[in-house]
């Protein structure tokens, strides 16, 4: 085991007498390098949360290894938490607390030196609004208020459960240049999150979980890189999508139509699309290489059909 974060084989079924037994980790393993920002993703219900909630001892795994910054976990908790900042679960703010008076007090509570507040305040972007009360706070501001507090003892691993989450463009890009500044300074960044695109933009590394066990891993060039389909975006006139999708089918293709084109995956040649195509007398208009990216090797690996709408709408 030599990554900051290391996960071997854990397991967690949670018993209850209303919803009965629900396998949430099944066997599941990942690993963070030093300095890295890594992505955890997953469809809902997934297993995600309670990886955090087991890895920060918020709820006890059946079984399995663990081991953050070299110390095993949960027994070495005591001697690790210091130097590990968490969000797994939405602060609660004072409304009428200023944010530099929300952070004092956190930083009393915990023994931090007040003056870190300030170095902190300007670390997250809100050291122009440090004295506005928090109920006047947009919720990105908000959000980075709460990376803020897991700041002030100074962590080495920051551990996020989707701290992006309902932020309009604004925020989310104020989110990811604070993300890479603070692994510009050397922190590794462990964040979920079910926006896609940020995190490829955002991560050198991902994991991918799906009904409690891993299904990729790896640098995010390597996971796109590993599953590219080879699609082709097809067009054509509206009416000849379905008979051109059944021939191109019957011909040996896997298609998906959508509205106004078909994808075509499971061919190399392109000329044998438009020649197939051709001799039934249907012309293409457009016959384009498909970028792959995460989302789509998220939807193919996972399945999660929330997902495929949306790749559906961006194609
Ligand atoms: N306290 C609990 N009691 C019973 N079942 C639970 C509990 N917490 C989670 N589960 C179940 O465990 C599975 C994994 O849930 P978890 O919250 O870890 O997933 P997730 O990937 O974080 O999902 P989401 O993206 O929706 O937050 C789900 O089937 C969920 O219903």
């Amino acid at each position: 085991m030599t990554g900051v974060l290391e996960i071997t084989d854990l397991r967690k079924t949670y018993r209850s007498r209303r919803r009965g037994r629900r396998q949430a980790l099944d066997g599941f393993s990942m690993s963070v390098e030093p300095g890295q920002v890594h992505g955890f993703l997953g469809p809902n219900g997934s297993g995600k949360t309670t990886t955090l909630r087991i890895l920060l001892g918020l709820v006890a795994a059946d079984s399995g290894e663990m081991t953050v910054l070299g110390e095993r976990l949960p027994d070495a908790l005591p001697q690790v938490i210091g130097r590990v900042g968490a969000l797994v679960e939405s602060p609660q703010f004072f409304p009428n607390f200023t944010g530099r008076q929300t952070l004092s007090l956190l930083a009393t509570a915990g023994g931090v030196p007040a003056r870190r507040v300030d170095d902190v305040l300007e670390l997250v972007g809100l050291a122009d609004r440090a004295g506005d009360r928090v109920k006047g706070y947009s919720l990105g501001m908000r959000q980075r208020l709460a990376v803020a507090s897991t700041l002030l003892k100074q962590p080495q691993v920051l551990i996020l459960d989707e701290p992006a989450n309902g932020l309009d463009p604004s925020g989310i890009r104020q989110m990811r240049e604070l993300m890479r500044s603070l692994a510009g300074a050397g922190m590794t960044i462990v964040l979920s999150s079910h926006i896609l695109g940020e995190v490829q933009q955002l991560c050198d590394s991902v994991t991918i979980i799906a009904a409690g066990r891993r299904v990729v891993s790896g640098t995010v060039a390597q996971v796109l890189a590993a599953n590219t389909a080879d699609a082709l975006r097809v067009r054509l006139a509206r009416e000849e999508l379905p008979g051109a999708a059944a021939l191109l089918t019957a011909a040996g293709a896997v298609v998906n139509s959508y509205h106004d084109h078909l994808v075509v995956t499971g061919i190399t040649t392109p000329e044998w699309i438009t020649r197939t195509l051709a001799e039934r007398q249907m012309y293409v208009s457009e016959l384009t290489p498909l970028p792959v990216d995460l989302e789509s090797v998220f939807l193919q690996l996972t399945g999660d059909p929330a997902t495929a709408s949306t790749t559906e709408v961006s194609q």
